[in-house]
Parts: structure tokens; C-alpha cells; sequence
């Protein structure tokens, strides 16, 4: 009997176009056959570039970062752990420097898988790849090991997709001995100009404003429009909802950001001023980004003893 929805012969995988994995001494390129492309630096596994297929770049870094692993890189999706800010006194972080060792330490590539388009049309090949990069005790540098001596392995994965990033952390307790971390993504958002968006669904939320001595706050305004020097913590959202940066003049959103066990946000963007003050951020270049930070960073996470804890973020470019 002819079936009238029977499906159309699936290509032979072999002959698909596949991502393409590049493995550089200091870095990683992959691409997708439809022109994607991402960048990911084993100093902090701090992915740098993020492209469409158009070849428009979607995070920003410095023209003055560091690449050489000299500096915590100045821009893309630095990794915060264990620690976000500056440690406090009397805790196990304390003797770490501001946002932790994970962001100026070297990770080591562990592989690339990819999945398969799961659409009609197979022929177009690959839909997404993943890069596994992973950091544990044993690769810390001697200072960063004595000031935080827990044993622990980290896994952090970098998905790109046709049209969106995910970066997700699995951090595991590999040691006999409970620990508390804090864990955060400093995506560096690049924008054409930071007085044409808005960021929206943090409506009525409470945060603390760290350019006020830490006060904390309520905004009732319908979105967050960045006109000063700009340090929220955003605590306790929903993780259901995400976080929309929208262009001022037509509302389309530019980036979608959604979280998974992440329930806090950091907004971030130094101004003027504070510009000026950092050797490794050009005068102007606060027009151009925007940090849009998912973490878990208003309390502790407690790991207990080989347990395991996983949460992760993923941009979508355009609608
Ligand atoms: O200069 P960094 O150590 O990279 O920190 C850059 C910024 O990171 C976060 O967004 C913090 O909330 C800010 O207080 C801090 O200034």
C-alpha cells in the first residue's frame, strides 16, 4: 500500500557536510557547514567569537584584552567560579582572587560530538556541534590549588547552533569533603550602541546595586535602560523566563537569553568613567556591549562529597 506521508530516503551520513573542528595550540575554531562559527580559548575556556552565518559577530572583546594568558580575557564568556566579585573575608574562597581561578586558568579540549539535523531535510547536515572543554584540581597552578584545595572536576560545554549559543558547567565534588561555590557566565554581549536597547523581564525584580554601595532595589520601570555605569545583581528569577535585550526603537529582540538553574543575573557595563580606569577596556568601547551575566551567585551552592550539579545558559540571536 503507498503510504501518502512516507518519508523521503534519508542521504548517506558520510556524504553530509559536517562542522568543522579546528584544534590550535591555544584555542579552538569549529564552524557548521552553514557558516556558524565559534572560538573558544583554553586560557579560562573563554569563548571569544560567536558568529552567523552572515559572519556578524554577537560578543564583544576588547580591541585591548589579553589573549596571551597573561589577564583574564577582556570580553566573550569568561567562566566565574568559585567565587563572583571579590571573596569575601572568613570563607574558603577568601585567598582567590576577584571571580575566582577558572576564568585565568588553561583548560584542556576534550572532544567535539555533533547531533544531527532532526528536520525533514537531513541533507543539510549537522544541526549543532559541541566542544567539551574541563578544568580539575590537579591542573590548577600551585597558588590557586593552596588557596582553594578541594578536589573537583569541572565540564564546561560550548553548543553551537544554527542560530543560538549554549554554554553549560557541570561541576563535580571530587573529593571526601562538602564545598560551596558560586558559579557565573560574564557573557559580553556585542550591541550596535548601548543607548539603542532595553532589557526587559526584570520588571518589579529585586536587585543589588553595586554602584550604590550595594542597596538593594526594586525597578518598576517596563525595561532596563542603561544610561550610567550599570552593577546589578539580579536574585531569585524565574528560570522559566527569558531575559530579553530588545532594540529601543522597534522592540525586536536582539538576544534572548535563557537559563537553566540559574535564578541569578548580573547587568553590567562600566560607563565612562570606569572605562577610563581599565587598562585593558578601550575609552569608548562601553557603547558596544553589554554584560548579561547568568549565575547562581547570591548565595552558596553546597556540593556534598562526590555529587554532581549542573546548569548551563543559551543565546538566541535575533527572534
Ligand atoms: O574587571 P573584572 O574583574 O573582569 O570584573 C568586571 C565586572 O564583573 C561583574 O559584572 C561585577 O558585577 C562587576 O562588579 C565587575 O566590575
Amino acid at each position: 500500500m503507498d503510504r501518502s506521508n512516507k518519508p523521503a530516503s534519508i542521504g548517506v551520513a558520510a556524504s553530509l557536510p559536517q562542522p568543522t573542528v579546528t584544534v590550535h595550540e591555544n584555542r579552538i575554531d569549529a564552524s557548521l557547514p552553514t557558516g556558524e562559527s565559534v572560538t573558544v580559548y583554553l586560557y579560562g575556556a573563554t569563548v571569544t567569537s560567536w558568529k552567523l552565518a552572515t559572519g556578524e559577530e554577537q560578543l564583544f572583546v576588547s580591541e585591548k584584552a589579553h589573549l596571551d594568558g597573561s589577564k583574564p580575557i577582556r570580553g566573550g564568556i569568561p567562566v566565574v567560579f568559585p567565587v563572583f566579585g571579590p571573596p569575601p573575608k572568613n570563607h574558603a574562597t577568601s585567598s582567590l582572587p576577584q571571580h575566582g581561578f577558572a576564568r585565568n586558568s588553561y583548560w584542556e579540549f576534550l572532544g567535539k560530538s555533533s547531533s544531527e539535523s532532526l528536520g525533514n531535510d537531513t541533507r543539510k547536515g549537522d544541526d549543532s556541534v559541541v566542544l567539551d572543554f574541563g578544568l580539575s584540581s590537579a591542573m590548577l597552578s600551585e597558588q590557586f590549588r593552596k588557596a582553594w584545595s578541594y578536589d573537583f572536576g569541572l565540564v564546561y560545554s560550548v553548543t553551537l547552533f544554527k542560530d543560538s549559543l549554549r554554554t553549560s558547567l557541570r561541576v563535580q565534588n571530587q573529593g571526601n569533603q562538602p564545598f560551596e561555590f558560586q558559579f557565573l557566565m560574564h557573557t559580553y554581549l556585542r550591541i550596535k550602541d548601548i543607548l539603542s536597547i532595553r532589557i526587559k523581564n526584570l520588571q518589579s525584580k529585586t536587585y543589588v546595586d553595586k554602584t550604590e554601595s550595594y542597596a538593594v532595589k526594586t525597578d518598576s520601570s517596563p525595561a532596563v535602560v542603561i544610561m550610567r555605569e550599570t552593577d546589578s545583581v539580579y536574585q531569585s528569577l524565574d528560570p522559566n523566563v527569558p531575559i530579553i535585550v530588545a532594540s529601543s526603537e522597534d522592540d525586536n529582540p536582539i538576544f534572548s537569553i535563557f537559563r537553566e538553574g540559574l535564578d541569578d543575573l548580573t547587568i553590567w557595563n562600566p560607563w565612562v568613567e570606569k572605562a577610563k580606569g581599565m587598562s585593558d577596556f578601550g575609552d569608548d568601547e562601553y557603547r558596544q556591549m553589554v554584560c548579561v551575566e547568568p549565575g547562581s551567585v547570591s548565595c552558596w551552592q553546597t556540593l556534598d562529597a562526590e555529587d554532581a550539579w549542573e546548569s548551563g545558559q543559551t543565546i538566541r540571536s535575533g527572534h
